[in-house]
């Protein structure tokens, strides 16, 4: 329903967004992270047609952004930050006046404002002025406006920021209810949110998409295999991570420790007597990244492959375990990646 394709968008020397490319399926809200200047907004802009981007693609339920901008508009809502609210205009007035800017008739937008007053949970102030309202209705007005013309993906940007912890809870329960039927885009800083609403995360990060992956029940980011191993001491990474990596379903093999002759624990080696290396390794599997119904299939899971390989070439296999990972750890993970390190000091 969304779709970018390695859009990119510079600011004269500042790639403020650099060839990032993912898709939000209908029925899936997708959380985008990032953190200050990382370029959400610029990304959000460029899908509500309000930048063009520098190059690469983009479409919305199909429609190329630049191509047909009109129809882009048709099939998305979306909620800013800060809603251009009037606050003199009643609620109902002021949704009266956006359909009459979205060209919907009379009856078409009698309709459709009685529809969003319903689904927002608006009706007990829809006679008041917005000045009036409290932040987290006007937000809900905020959205409310953006689902009038019904389309089928929203792109909202910060929509819980400043509101209080009932008045977040409500909103998010709102936005739930709308995943079912649209394509959500939701930019976000708070972490939390992503875990509670989402189904996928994307990090964005100085411009590139850093991490693109599914929220899973639980509300934690699959994070591998992690496998503990003991191999003679002549044997070196580079063969260990070759075997491994010939699995099927495993797609990268990622170092985390090695130590000589004693385990992780400082216990003795399995083998006494013989020098050994123990090995910390994790492991990224074609499951990580796969859907809910991929990850159900026991065919992907590589982990009695990775033990017959292990057996097979004698070396001792302490631990095989999957890693779950927080989507802070993550966040952490792959945005000091990209910080520089005078940045950090
Ligand atoms: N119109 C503009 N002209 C020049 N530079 C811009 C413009 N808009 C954004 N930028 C720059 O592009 C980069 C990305 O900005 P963007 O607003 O997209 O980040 P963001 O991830 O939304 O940040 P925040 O979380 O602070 O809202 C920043 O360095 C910003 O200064």
């Amino acid at each position: 329903m969304i779709e970018v394709e390695r859009l990119t968008k510079t600011f004269g020397l500042l790639r403020a967004v650099d060839g990032v490319s993912f898709a939000v399926e209908s029925g899936q809200i997708v959380g985008l992270l990032g953190p200050n200047g990382a370029g959400k907004t610029t990304t959000m802009r460029m899908l509500t047609t309000a930048l063009i981007p520098s190059s690469g693609r983009g479409r919305v339920a199909g429609h190329d952004l630049l191509d047909e901008p009109l129809a882009v508009r048709r099939h998305l809502g979306s909620l800013p930050e800060t809603p251009p609210l009037y606050p003199e205009m009643r609620v109902k007035e002021y949704l009266a006046f956006r359909a009459k800017l979205r060209d919907l008739s009379w009856s078409q937008r009698r309709i459709a404002i009685a529809r969003v007053l319903e689904r927002c949970a608006l009706n007990e102030v829809a006679s008041r002025p917005i000045g009036q309202l409290s932040k987290g209705f006007r937000q809900r007005v905020g959205l409310a406006e953006a689902l009038l013309h019904d389309p089928p993906a929203l792109i909202l940007d910060e929509p819980t920021a400043g509101l209080d912890p009932l008045q977040t809870r409500e909103f998010r329960a709102l936005l739930r209810e709308l995943g079912g039927s649209h394509a959500i885009l939701l930019s976000t800083h708070i972490l939390s949110e992503v875990e509670a609403v989402c189904d996928r995360a994307l990090i964005i990060s100085q411009g590139r998409l850093a991490l693109d992956e599914p929220i899973a029940a639980s509300g934690i980011v699959p994070g591998g295999v992690r496998i503990d191993l003991e191999t003679p001491e002549a044997v070196e990474l580079e063969t260990i991570a070759r075997q491994l990596a010939a699995v099927a379903g495993v797609e990268a093999v990622e170092p985390i420790h090695a130590y000589a002759s004693l385990d992780h624990n400082g216990a003795p080696p399995l083998r006494p007597g013989r020098r050994r290396t123990g090995w910390r390794l994790r492991l990224r599997s074609k499951t990580d990244r796969d859907d809910d119904d991929s990850r159900t299939n026991p065919s992907d899971d590589p982990r009695a492959v990775l033990v017959r390989r292990v057996v097979e070439r004698h070396w001792d296999l302490l631990r095989l375990e999957p890693i779950r990972s927080s989507l802070e750890e993550r966040f952490v993970e792959v945005v000091a990646r990209d910080v520089r390190p005078s940045a950090v000091a």
